[in-house]
């Protein structure tokens, strides 16, 4: 059972946990039929960069802040992709499933971090479409025991 007293992203595992999580994760995108095609300019940095936006989301360092532009940065990194519907559902799937292997065995935990994972990739499916332009997203969100802080 998880200790619920501590941080969310503590009881994920920490970084060293959102690392195994991600690369697993990308093993199988990078040779879905689905997602494949959508990540033709992946570069290793991707899973760095993923990592420390999780991080920083589910409570850990606030690293994408400092370092790598923010919110504004992670939401102009999908303008233009025209993620579909198909895609979007078929990341969650594949997400969800690694979750239920990387991450601790607790349900609600896993139940907060796929809540997550819908919201913020209807986000990110919503900012790809045609047209968007981006006004000031504020401050990177935070996501933790119940939910979006
Ligand atoms: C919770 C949902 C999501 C998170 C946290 C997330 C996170 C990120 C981050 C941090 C980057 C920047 C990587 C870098 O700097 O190299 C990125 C880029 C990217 N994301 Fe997402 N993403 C999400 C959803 C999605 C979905 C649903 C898709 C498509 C099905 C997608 C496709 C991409 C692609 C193709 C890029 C690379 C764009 C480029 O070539 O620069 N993302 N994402």
């Amino acid at each position: 059972m998880t200790d619920h007293d501590e941080t969310f992203y503590d009881a994920l595992g920490g970084e060293a946990a959102l690392r195994r999580l991600i690369e697993a994760f990308y093993a199988q995108v990078l040779v879905d039929p689905v997602l494949e095609p959508v990540f033709a300019h992946f570069t290793p940095t991707h899973i760095d960069h993923v990592v420390v936006w999780l991080s920083e989301v589910f409570g850990g360092p606030a690293g994408y802040t400092e370092r790598l532009g923010g919110h504004q940065a992670l939401l102009t990194s999908h303008l233009d992709l025209r993620i579909t519907e198909e895609q979007r559902a078929r990341w969650v799937e594949v997400m969800l499933r690694t979750a239920a292997k990387e991450l601790p065995d607790d349900e609600l935990l896993q139940r907060r971090f796929g809540e997550y994972i819908e919201w913020g990739t209807r986000i990110a499916a919503s900012v790809s479409q045609p047209g968007t332009t981006l006004g000031d997203p504020g401050p990177a969100p935070h996501w933790g025991w119940d939910g979006l802080a």
